[in-house]
């Protein structure tokens, strides 16, 4: 996607992979609003950020995803204050497996509902002009992880992002939607997850036989190739310490016996 004079939202951009992805959008020429609860964060990266890119490029809004009227209200100023809308990155994400409740609610309902807004904005048969959608699942969303109500809101994510990327929706709504999957990347979110003891051992053990700790621009690369590869649509991409790679392209039982799956292909 050329992103020279687009306009993106993302939400949990303040700090870690929100920010960066946030920063890795304007550095490719894009207008863009950062979501977040975190006001002194937020409000100090988008004037870190307008420093850098301008002043008339980047802006905060105080919001909580897991408020409908919150983010029904930002996607509103966003198209507002920028005038228009063209790209999307659902980030914001928790991993709490106490208030597991809240978890599901910002990890999978507030993705669910970003991308209804996305697809409201964006949205050919809405007088959008199409666009891209981009949802920060996980790779514990892809395999079997110790926090599992974290596993379900992120295998969620994935399962939503191939479902909204059917060849039919594009026809019609002529917006992408597409999945990042990292493993783990040095964020605040490993500070202090509120996870039992076990679960927190039997991670650290995951972490170290995985190979380490990944850095947030190893996560914007995977970021960077969703942008570039404009023939992707319902991907979904694993990013590790050991590289990157596109997830669940076998065919289903309604294509299986021909051989004729269809991959998604991109008309926006
Ligand atoms: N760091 C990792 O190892 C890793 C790996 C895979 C996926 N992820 C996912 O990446 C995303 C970003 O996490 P991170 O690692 O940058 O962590 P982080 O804690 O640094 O950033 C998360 C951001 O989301 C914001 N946020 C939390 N709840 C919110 C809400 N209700 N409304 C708006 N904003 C909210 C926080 O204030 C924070 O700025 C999450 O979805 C996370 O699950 C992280
Ligand atoms: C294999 C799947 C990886 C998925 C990563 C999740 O999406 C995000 C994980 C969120 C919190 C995990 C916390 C883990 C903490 C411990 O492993 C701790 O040892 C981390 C230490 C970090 C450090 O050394 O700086």
């Amino acid at each position: 996607m050329q992103l020279s004079g687009k306009v993106a939202l993302v939400t949990g951009a303040a700090q870690g992979l929100g920010k960066g992805c946030a920063e890795a959008i304007l550095e490719r020429g894009a207008k863009v609003a950062l979501l977040d609860t975190n006001e002194s964060a937020g409000q100090e990266t988008a004037a870190d950020f307008a420093l850098k890119y301008g002043a008339d490029r980047c802006t905060f809004i105080l919001c909580d995803v897991t408020a409908k009227d919150q983010l029904e209200g930002a996607f509103q100023k966003v198209v507002d204050h920028f005038g228009g809308l063209d790209l999307v990155v659902n980030n914001a994400g928790i991993l709490n497996e106490v208030q597991w409740e809240k978890c599901i609610d910002v990890n999978l309902v507030s993705v669910v509902r970003g991308c209804h807004l996305g697809l409201r904005y964006m949205g050919k048969q809405n007088g959008g002009n199409g666009g891209l959608i981009i949802n920060m699942s996980s790779v514990a969303g892809l395999y079997a992880f110790p926090s599992p109500v974290y596993a379900t809101t992120k295998a969620g994510v994935v399962g939503l992002t191939r479902s909204l990327g059917m060849d039919y929706k594009l026809g019609r709504d002529c917006v992408r939607v597409n999945a990042l999957c990292p493993s783990f990347t040095t964020t605040a979110i490993l500070a202090d997850p509120e996870v039992p003891e076990d679960q927190y051992q039997h991670m650290k053990d995951m972490l170290e036989r995985g190979g380490g700790l990944m850095q947030i621009p190893d996560v914007v690369k995977g970021l960077a190739k969703l942008l570039d590869e404009d023939d992707k649509n319902g991907a979904v991409l694993e990013v590790t310490v050991q590289g990157m790679k596109y997830h669940g392209d076998e065919s289903g039982p309604w294509d299986r016996e021909s051989g004729t799956h269809q991959p998604n292909l991109c008309i926006a």
